[in-house]
């Protein structure tokens, strides 16, 4: 099988499954990467065997068996177009791809590459960081969440004999937009603050902030046919205040490294869903603009020197 992006989730989803036993990992990765290493939860870094690719012309095969099966999509949402490289080679054409990123509309999002039918939105709920250029870290256990079907089960069946937790889910739309909720309040105001996630759950008037921003998202996963609980925020904001401070949130992580933000596939998804049904979405509205002006893709990262994340 093939994970496209050797990131925090990328290394961690490639990292478990080379657990299997006769499973070949490989990794797709855009920058050199000497050597990968994994550190899971409470461990040692060790090298997993995975074998780290960087050129498309190094996936040779026919397609189908013994071409590969499956293909692991964990790039940011705003990299997805370059992803085309590496779906577009024969030895993966009938592969299912699995689309591990936040936000909603996973099939939509890869449709100039692959036939939405072979599409698996994946929902990720571990933590992880990258310090450095192949050097991915675990921060909080978690699941892979898939869709009950033909590939998600698929997806299950593959993961088993590892330690990935994969669940198939009946309501995947309540499951999308509750990982959605999670991201609007933990992404954006970690990242708007500069604090970890843990904060939020700590901070009264982060409480605050956090419990409009689920009251909006509620609503408006209303009309996707998604039911968020009543106690979601409070559930939600109790959990963060449990997390360690080693959990920083992907787009925190962004922040940090200067890399663009991917606020527009998360709160940018709440206003654009709500504005569809006339549905008022201030806050997430001022989450958007506030990640719009700090993301370096309009504006220039900060001047001001900002500590590495390790
Ligand atoms: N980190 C976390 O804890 C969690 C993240 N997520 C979600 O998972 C998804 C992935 O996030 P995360 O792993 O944190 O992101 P990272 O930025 O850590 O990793 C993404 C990786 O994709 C690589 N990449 C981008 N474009 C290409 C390409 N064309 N070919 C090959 N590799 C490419 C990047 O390369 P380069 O090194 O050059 O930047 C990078 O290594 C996001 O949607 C995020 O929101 C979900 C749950 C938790
Ligand atoms: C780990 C978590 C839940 C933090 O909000 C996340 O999904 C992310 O960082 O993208």
């Amino acid at each position: 099988m093939l994970v496209v992006g050797a990131g925090a989730i990328g290394g961690l989803i490639a990292a478990k499954l080379a657990e299997a036993p006769g499973v070949t990992v490989l990794l797709a990765a855009r920058q050199p990467i000497e050597r990968f290493t994994f550190t899971p939860l409470g461990g040692e870094p060790a090298e997993p065997d995975v074998a780290v690719l960087r050129d498309p012309s190094e996936l040779s095969g026919p397609p189908g068996p013994p071409g590969l099966s499956w293909v692991v999509v964990a790039t940011k949402t705003y990299d997805v177009g370059g992803v085309g490289r590496w779906l577009g080679r024969p030895a993966v054409a009938g592969a299912t791809v699995v689309v591990a990123q936040n936000g909603v509309g996973h099939q939509e999002r890869l449709a100039p590459f692959v036939d939405p039918g072979r599409v698996v939105p994946a929902l990720v709920t571990y933590g992880a960081g990258r310090p450095g250029p192949g050097r991915v870290v675990h921060t909080l256990d978690g699941m892979v969440r898939v869709p009950a079907g033909t590939g998600g089960e698929g997806f299950a069946a593959l993961a088993a004999p590892t330690s990935l937790n994969v669940e198939v889910v009946t309501d995947f739309a309540t499951a999308q937009w509750t990982k959605l909720a999670y991201n609007l309040v933990g992404n954006s105001i970690s990242t708007i603050t500069d604090l970890p996630v843990r904060e939020i759950g700590r901070r009264p008037e982060l409480r605050r902030i956090g419990t409009a921003l689920v009251d909006e998202a509620r609503k408006v996963a209303a009309t996707q046919l998604a039911t968020l609980p009543a106690d979601l925020a409070e559930r939600m904001l109790d959990e963060f205040a449990a997390y360690p401070d080693t959990v920083r949130s992907s787009m925190w992580q962004d922040r940090q490294a200067g890399r663009p933000l991917e606020h527009d596939a998360i709160s940018g998804a709440v206003v654009r869903v709500a504005r569809s049904h006339n549905i008022d979405a201030p806050f997430s509205q001022m989450a958007t603009d506030l990640l719009e002006t700090l993301s370096p893709v309009r504006a220039p990262a900060s001047s001001v020197p900002r500590t590495a994340f390790t």
